[in-house]
């Protein structure tokens, strides 16, 4: 199986040009918000129009602008699973699974851990329920690629999680290509095996995830990756070639002056749940390039080294 996509769409002022092939396996589409990830899925699933490009699952062509081809949502057996999800608000769960597929309702209904509830009707039901809902209506319906559009973001905390273990186990019995739209770094490395980053609409070339959080090489993947420092050259106080450089935390340190050391004022301190991280200003940097340093510093003013720098293109 699978999905190849190339498209552009102009909305106002937003370009969309996103371009990607994807196979049997989770893709996790990266972006900050409003890079158009939730475009993206719309165009694929036809629910919007691009003005140009080529969608093509498994040979079959749903979009192609040259030869005025279009199929309807109906007509390309896409899953599609969005941040609200649509349920018919006066069946019960039972009932809305049977309209999709009467025959294996039931057997969904026990796999989603939803035999408890299916007499209920949505309003009635948690969150992670209606979400678990959803997705069974999506399933049943055999999709031949599945959409995640944020699939944890309206769960709170301890119910993501949850609700995260049930969609993990569930991909993995999945035979065809699956997209996890998210802005959350944590969540795409522990689902996808692959990761398309988008970038204020553009698409950049497919990375492992191990080697996206690893060994970024752009600006978007380096902040999207979770890097505490992504510095364009403009801003680095290190020698860089290319677009930037990206920095962890943890890979900064106070040490003794040295050639490779840089000076800094220590602009401030706090907590979170990673412990203690200091805020710290290059002396030959300007007003907006700030550091961020995992541990404590002593004094106001420090040598900092970095041991290990990745250079961004
Ligand atoms: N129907 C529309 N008409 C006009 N502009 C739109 C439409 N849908 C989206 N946009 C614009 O396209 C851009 C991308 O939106 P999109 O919803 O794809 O972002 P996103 O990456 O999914 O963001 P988020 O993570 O916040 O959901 C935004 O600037 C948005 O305002």
């Amino acid at each position: 199986m699978k999905l190849e996509v190339s498209i552009r769409k102009q909305l106002g002022d937003f370009a969309l040009a996103v371009e990607f092939t994807t196979h049997c396996g989770v893709l996790g589409l990266l972006g900050q918000s409003g890079s158009g990830k939730s475009v993206t899925l719309q165009c694929i699933a036809g629910i919007m129009s691009p003005d140009g490009g080529r969608i093509v699952l498994d040979g079959q062509v749903l979009f192609d602008s040259e030869l005025s081809i279009n199929l309807p949502p109906q007509k390309r057996n896409i899953g599609y699973l969005f941040q609200h999800y649509a349920l018919f608000p006066h069946w019960t769960v039972e009932k809305n699974l049977q309209v999709i597929d009467k025959e294996n309702a039931f057997t969904m209904l026990e796999k989603l851990g939803l035999e408890q509830v299916r007499c209920l009707l949505p309003h009635q039901l948690s969150g992670g329920e209606k979400q678990r809902v959803a997705l069974g209506r999506m399933l049943l319906g055999k999709p031949k690629v599945v959409l995640f559009d944020e699939p944890l973001s309206a769960l709170d905390a301890h119910l993501s999680w949850a609700v995260e273990q049930h969609l993990s186990t569930i991909l993995q019995e999945l035979e065809c290509p699956v997209i996890w739209v998210s802005h959350d770094a944590g969540e795409v490395r522990r689902n996808c095996a692959n990761i398309c980053v988008l970038d204020s609409g553009r698409s950049e070339k497919i990375v492992d995830t191990a080697t996206l959080f690893a060994h970024p090489i752009t600006l978007a993947a380096a902040r999207l990756s979770g890097f505490e420092n992504v510095l364009t050259s403009d801003q680095s106080p290190w020698d860089t070639k290319g677009a930037g450089i990206a920095v962890r935390g943890k890979d900064l340190c106070c040490v003794q002056e040295n050639k490779n050391a840089i000076l800094c004022d220590v602009a401030g301190q706090y907590e979170d749940l990673d412990g203690r991280w200091t805020v710290l200003r290059p002396v030959c940097g300007d007003d907006q390039t700030i550091l961020r340093m995992k541990g404590g510093a002593e004094g106001q003013r420090v040598w900092l080294e970095a041991t290990q720098i990745h250079h961004l293109q």
